[in-house]
């Protein structure tokens, strides 16, 4: 046994209003799985909503923060905010902010770090784009995402590196177990080689990319594979079926 707990994240991304959120927080209030950490990134509209109604089982995350605690940045969200609402965990980075708002490799380093200083939890993400993967450069563009991660964190107690191969992401594609846990290996050790040995064997690596409850028990099984972060099944009843996928 790794020592690390099982750790499973719902991003529900833009998805989800009062009524619906409503079903799925009956759902988890359900859950008892304690041997689980269980982290749900609603809207940051719900946040407040969610952290109100959800068993303390299960924590919640927003889904992107700003780089500063306030200021003229219109429609953004800051860290201090977030843990004045209750809210303590921040998912930063994710391919959707990195591809469909642009944000860089630098902006991301700034947020996780200011998110950490701020004294939230972080769950960075990486993964490599299909056209990159088929060039056979996945390894170089997920440790140069992880280089930009790793200057900015002192405290790896509080990060969970979430692997998300953009090609996976929606596309019903899920990586098979193999090529998940190839990729899970080797950012394992390029944390030992770039970190130290102490971070790579304690720093939880989910992997992402349309995990449902049919495919999860078989990643599950992937000795460096330490959790999922889950987006469409975490809207649904199954959800439950995944936080239990190592059982
Ligand atoms: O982006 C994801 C989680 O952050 C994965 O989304 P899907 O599970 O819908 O593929």
């Amino acid at each position: 046994m790794s020592g690390r707990r099982f750790f499973v994240g719902g991003n529900f991304k833009m998805n989800g209003n009062k009524s619906s959120l409503d079903d799925i927080i009956t759902n988890l209030n359900t859950v008892n799985s304690p041997e689980t950490d269980v982290v749900v990134a609603p809207s940051p509209l719900y946040l407040d909503y969610v952290t109100n109604k959800i068993t303390s089982q299960v924590k919640v995350a927003a889904q992107n923060c700003y780089k500063a605690a306030k200021g003229a940045y219109t429609g953004e969200v800051s860290p201090a905010m977030l843990s004045d609402v209750g809210v303590n965990w921040v998912i930063l980075g994710h391919s959707e902010r990195r591809h469909v708002f642009n944000e860089s490799n630098e902006l991301i380093g700034q947020k996780v770090k200011h998110a950490l200083e701020s004294g939230l939890s972080v769950i960075p993400c990486i993964g490599e784009k299909l056209d990159e993967r088929e060039a056979g450069v996945t390894e170089q563009v997920v440790f140069e995402q992880m280089t930009f991660i790793k200057d900015n964190v002192e405290d790896w107690s509080k990060v969970v590196i979430a692997y998300e191969p953009v090609w996976a992401i929606g596309t019903g594609k899920t990586a098979t177990p193999g090529q998940a846990q190839e990729v899970h290996e080797k950012l394992r050790k390029w944390l030992a080689d770039n970190v130290s040995d102490d971070v790579s064997k304690s720093t939880r690596i989910i992997y992402g990319g349309s995990v449902n409850a049919g495919n999860c028990k078989e990643l599950a099984k992937g000795k460096d594979i330490d959790g999922f972060l889950v987006g469409g099944a975490s809207l649904k009843p199954e959800f439950l079926d995944i936080i239990k996928a190592n059982a």
